[in-house]
């Protein structure tokens, strides 16, 4: 098939492309089928709108939170402080987060590689980045003369696309670096939820810590919900930044219905649905290595992820390369320069895999990728 040249300037335009394409392995949301629990519940909606009609929104918020926090193992959570506020989405809430900082800073110390709708948001309120290197953020202390250039440190644990979870005790390190020194530390931690290893209490470690601390959640990337979402965006008591003031200016409040139906999905995952939906997501990275196995020239980066997305290393072959050929047999991957936002070139023989679908997708997906690494 001879398609059109492609001009996507960011991550999230190479996924609007596959949106339409049956073999979407593009972006990182949820587009599994539902399990029969959720099904359940969404049969329910007429009941949960009417709930959604009678009864208090703050109330339907606050067991929202507690339900979702609770199923990650968040028990303690400030929203009864009024310092956890519910977004649209959790790039609502970065957006949120962007325009407070800008207020207080210019400039921001962000992991390296991570989504590019980060340092796009980031730049453009205004804010300058500086790259830091993941490994560099989980394995030693951060420079001081860096944490006195900037305003906040940045870090998406589990990070987007490489898994990597940032552990309690270098939390605990970098928070105390953090706190030295008077720096937001910011957090993303939208692909929590697949993996055990970041389901400890971060709000605890970061309040001892005595560090202004913000944390991104997200309820978007973990169930098939058809974008219904919540992005929360929660703040540390001192945070001093206006992050309150720039909400209200963005939004009055979330959907009571988008809210229970959180609710109602959160309490399934912690009866059982967040181990499922992890046993799921291994199962397919499970299967479309073995799909690849044998491929010469091809490798899976990232070991021990447990995330719905997986990096592919394709070799000598250039991933533009690679995702043109699958793209003329309708099938859409992720390419991973976008990903390095400093330095593109380090991620153009990457390419990101949505694991987040279902089997018989995956299965059809992996073959035809298979076929175009052995062609090109
Ligand atoms: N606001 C944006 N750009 N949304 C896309 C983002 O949710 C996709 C994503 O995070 C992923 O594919 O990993």
């Amino acid at each position: 098939r001879i398609l059109p040249k492609v001009s996507a300037e960011n991550l999230t335009q190479f996924e609007t492309l596959a949106l339409a394409s049956p073999m979407n392995l593009a972006d990182g949301h949820a587009r599994q089928h539902l399990t029969a629990a959720q099904g359940k519940i969404v049969s329910e909606l007429p009941d949960l709108w009417a709930e959604a009609v009678l009864r208090p929104v703050d109330e339907i918020e606050r067991e929202a939170a507690e339900s979702f926090f609770g199923m990650l193992g968040q028990h303690g959570h400030p929203f009864a402080a009024g310092r956890t506020l519910s977004c649209y989405s959790s790039s609502v809430a970065m957006e949120i987060l962007a325009r407070s900082l800008v207020t207080t800073t210019d400039a921001v110390a962000l992991i390296h590689p991570t989504f590019d709708n980060i340092p796009d948001i980031l730049r453009g309120v205004g804010l300058r980045l500086v790259p830091v290197e993941e490994d560099r953020a989980h394995d030693e202390d951060l420079p001081a003369e860096l944490l006195e250039e900037v305003g906040c440190v940045f870090i998406t644990t589990p990070n987007n696309p490489t898994g990597r979870v940032m552990s309690e005790d270098r939390l605990r390190r970098l928070a105390g670096q953090c706190a030295e020194h008077g720096v937001v530390l910011a957090l993303d931690t939208s692909f929590r939820g697949f993996d055990p290893a970041a389901q400890f209490d971060h709000y605890a470690v970061l309040d001892a810590s005595g560090c202004r601390w913000v944390v991104i959640e997200d309820t978007g990337k973990l169930w098939p919900t058809l974008e219904l979402k919540i992005g929360w965006l929660v703040r540390s008591a001192e945070v001093d930044l206006p992050i309150e003031k720039i909400h209200s200016d963005i939004l009055l409040g979330t959907s009571p219905l988008v809210l229970l139906l959180v609710k109602r999905f959160a309490d399934d995952g912690a009866d059982g649905g967040l181990a499922e939906l992890q046993r799921t997501i291994a199962d397919h990275r499970a299967l479309v290595r073995a799909a690849l196995d044998g491929v010469p020239d091809v490798s899976f980066v990232d070991e021990h992820a447990r995330v719905s997305v997986e990096r592919l290393h394709v070799g000598s072959r250039l991933g533009m390369d690679v995702w043109s050929a699958v793209r003329s047999r309708s099938l859409y991957v992720l390419p991973c320069q976008k990903f390095h936002w400093a330095r593109p070139q380090e991620g153009e023989r990457m390419l990101r895999l949505a694991l987040s679908r279902d089997p018989s997708t995956l299965l059809a997906s992996a073959r035809v990728l298979r076929s175009a690494l052995l062609d090109t």
